[in-house]
């Protein structure tokens, strides 16, 4: 077994794509990390990387402390299962597991074993014809772990099967690569898979790592507002929002209504150097609550509507909230002279002009603050998002019904607040 270092990995492939941006990452021995992030972002490529199928353009790739960079794939000893893995039609399962070692001595037990870690000991005789979708991947990581290599490379390996499936086999996936204790990547574009399965998800976009940590750390402490948004369903609510002091205490101004920090806030400092942020609440950050609270930490809404889950409630409150566009969660750093291009010439004038035209530093003397909105809204701000709060209420209190008015109580603890780059303010 072994662990795996990646070091300021980078990958240019010969058209100019940048998949993999000066990646840095350590998997301890029997670790199982998942790389998590949406199509494109380069994940497929980090495996192809570790397991020696690409070279890297920068940095290297080690295992056990030594670079492999120059190791063959056939000596890195890995083993890697695919979304489309491809058993052999006219093998039994036995045959199947047992091909990678041919007939090197002790087999029959060797695939026994392995059987056995997977639950497959009684289908040993089939064919993958006779199989369901979720035995034949079984049959397919069986295979993989028969060699018992150093380092187990998955790439979506649940992609192809449906929902339910899916959920049952995660368990099970992650439960086999920890009874193997071997060192494990596992590539996934699901958010729920990967808090399921994972040791530490490591979440990336766009070839750059935006944040390692266990599943609890990155969903609870995102580092960027991207983070906070790829993570969690329902997703988290994301404002927009203005800063300012009010009596030493900080007042986060959604433009209709003013969250108050309490006093002390270990926030406040950094706060007060930015005037906008991007306000994050997760829906299990908030509560209905009646009365509101003494501490002013509450939103107020109206019901728009509820989806009943039988258990609880998913409810979507107007709060008066200006949605975060999309466009905001996908600018790494605002460059003021791109953005200032941008705003010259914009490729689609609207709704780019608003989206852009807010993210630009404001040079201008003070404006107003208070309830005042502290930006000027886009006129078509509920065409880029519906800017609803969204929280969970459990159905066994009653559900609320659209048009009532709901008072939320916000849990100061776990208001995420990112600046215009998108880092968090902590
Ligand atoms: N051989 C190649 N030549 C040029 N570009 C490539 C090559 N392979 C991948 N890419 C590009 O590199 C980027 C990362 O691709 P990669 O397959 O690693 O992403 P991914 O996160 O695994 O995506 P998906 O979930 O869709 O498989 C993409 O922009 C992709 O188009």
């Amino acid at each position: 077994m072994t662990a795996v270092g990646l070091d300021h990995l980078g990958k240019v492939f010969d058209d100019g794509t940048v998949a993999v941006n000066d990646l840095s990452l350590d998997i301890a021995d029997g670790e199982l990390v998942v790389l998590l992030g949406p199509s494109g972002c380069g994940k497929s490529t980090v495996l192809r990387l570790v397991a020696g199928l690409e070279a890297p353009t920068t940095g290297h790739v080690r295992f056990g402390g030594q670079i492999v960079d120059r190791l063959p794939t056939r000596d890195r000893n890995v083993a890697m299962v695919f979304q489309h893995y491809a058993l052999y039609p006219h093998l039994t399962v036995a045959q199947n597991i047992g091909f990678p070692l041919r007939s090197a001595p002790g087999v029959a037990e060797l695939v026994a074993n392995a059987a056995a870690r997977l639950g497959l000991t009684d289908v040993l005789d089939r064919r993958p014809a006779q199989l369901s979708g979720g035995e034949r991947q079984l049959v397919a990581m069986a295979r993989a772990l028969v060699r018992q290599p150093r380092v187990f490379l998955l790439d979506e390996p649940l992609a192809h099967l449906d929902a339910g499936l899916r959920a049952e086999l995660r368990g099970e996936v992650a439960a086999t690569a920890r009874r193997v204790g071997v060192t494990t990547l596992y590539v996934t574009h699901d958010q729920a898979e990967a808090l399921s399965v994972a040791d530490r998800v490591a979440v990336l976009r766009d070839g750059v790592l935006q944040q390692v940590g266990t599943p609890a750390e990155v969903y609870d402490d995102p580092a960027t507002v991207f983070v906070a948004a790829f993570l969690g369903t329902p997703r988290a609510n994301l404002f927009e929002g203005a800063v300012y002091p009010v009596d030493g205490r900080v007042a986060v101004d959604l433009g209709s209504q003013v969250l108050m920090l309490p006093a002390g806030d270990a926030r406040t400092a950094a706060l007060l150097r930015h005037e906008r942020v991007t306000i994050g609440l997760r829906p299990d950050a908030l509560r209905a609550t009646v009365p509101a609270p003494a501490d002013g930490a509450s939103l107020h809404g109206q019901v728009r509507h509820v989806e009943n889950h039988g258990f609880e409630g998913i409810v979507h409150l107007d709060a008066g909230g200006l949605p975060t566009p999309p466009a905001h969660t996908m600018i790494e750093t605002a460059d003021p002279a791109h953005l200032a291009g941008l705003l010259a010439d914009p490729p689609d004038p609207e709704p780019r002009r608003g989206v852009i035209g807010r993210l630009l530093p404001r040079t201008e003397p003070p404006r107003r603050y208070g309830l005042y909105p502290a930006y000027e809204p886009p006129a078509d701000a509920r065409d880029i998002g519906d800017g609803d709060l969204v929280l969970r209420i459990p159905a066994a209190g009653g559900l609320p019904r659209p048009g009532e008015s709901l008072t939320v109580a916000v849990d100061p603890a776990r208001l995420l607040l990112f600046d215009s780059t998108g880092a968090r303010i902590r």
